[in-house]
């Protein structure tokens, strides 16, 4: 039997490029669904389907891990999941503060798929005085005074931005300040932080657009064709 091993490039997560550590969560999905189902092994090709990647993209993802997949009998499910958990860090929960609990900040905090995922909203932060003190999704709103202590206190490294975008910059700055390392940003605004702190910008609009530009694309496909 053949043991099919990749080493990782430094052994890091950080030696794996930012679209396969996107992928991993979904090869997780996949891994997770394969388990509900019974399946203890599953080929390259099964896995990929699942997780509805290329196969040779999924085989070049996980050689970044050191893939353990076994000739002619392919990947142990259980043992990928744990390799994937582990770099993504999902084998350990991960305590995270949102700032502004207005329309996003409460929906964010009420979602129940992230605890799954191994991330709990810990806390809940807000400036407006009308908000701090109130309970949404049976967390009591803090004051933005409050961040450092809450921070330190729950050991937080992950932050969520939910404030305008004229508040993000002010914002960043205190999580930062506060301890934290990683910053997801829903504010439509660029914010700053010093090396060693990684911001990930989410924008649903600029997603919207693109597909708006798909549409707009098969729109003129149409017409080509029909014409
Ligand atoms: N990225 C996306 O895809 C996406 C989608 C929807 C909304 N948004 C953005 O998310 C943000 C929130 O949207 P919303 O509809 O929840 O707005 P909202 O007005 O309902 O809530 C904003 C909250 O932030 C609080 N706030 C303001 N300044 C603050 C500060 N300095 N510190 C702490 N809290 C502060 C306000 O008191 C309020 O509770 C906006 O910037 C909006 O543009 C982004």
């Amino acid at each position: 039997m053949t043991i099919l091993r990749t080493p990782l490039a430094d052994g890091s997560a950080r030696g794996i490029p930012d679209a396969t550590v996107a992928r991993l969560p979904v090869y997780l999905r996949a891994l997770n669904a394969l388990t509900e189902q019974g399946v203890s092994t599953c080929s390259s090709n099964d896995l990929a389907e699942n997780a509805g990647v290329n196969p040779a993209k999924l085989r070049k993802d996980l050689s970044y891990l050191g893939s353990y997949g076994t000739r002619g009998v392919g990947y142990d499910v259980e043992y990928l999941r744990y390799q994937i958990a582990r770099e993504i860090g999902q084998t350990q929960d991960w305590d995270v503060v949102i700032v502004g609990v207005g329309n996003l900040g409460s929906a964010l905090s009420a979602y129940q798929g992230f605890s799954t995922r191994g991330i709990r909203v810990a806390a809940l932060v807000d400036a407006d005085p009308k908000r701090v003190g109130t309970t949404i999704s049976g967390i009591t709103v803090s004051s933005l005074d409050d961040l450092p202590a809450i921070v330190e206190e729950r050991a937080i490294s992950i932050g969520i931005i939910a404030t305008p975008g004229t508040a993000a910059q002010e914002v960043a700055d205190r999580l930062v300040a506060a301890g934290v390392t990683s910053i997801l940003n829903f504010a439509p605004a660029l914010v700053q932080v010093p090396d060693g702190v990684d911001v990930r910008k989410v924008d649903l609009s600029i997603e919207l657009q693109i597909l708006a530009y798909h549409e707009q694309r098969k729109a003129g496909n149409d017409k080509v064709v029909g014409a």
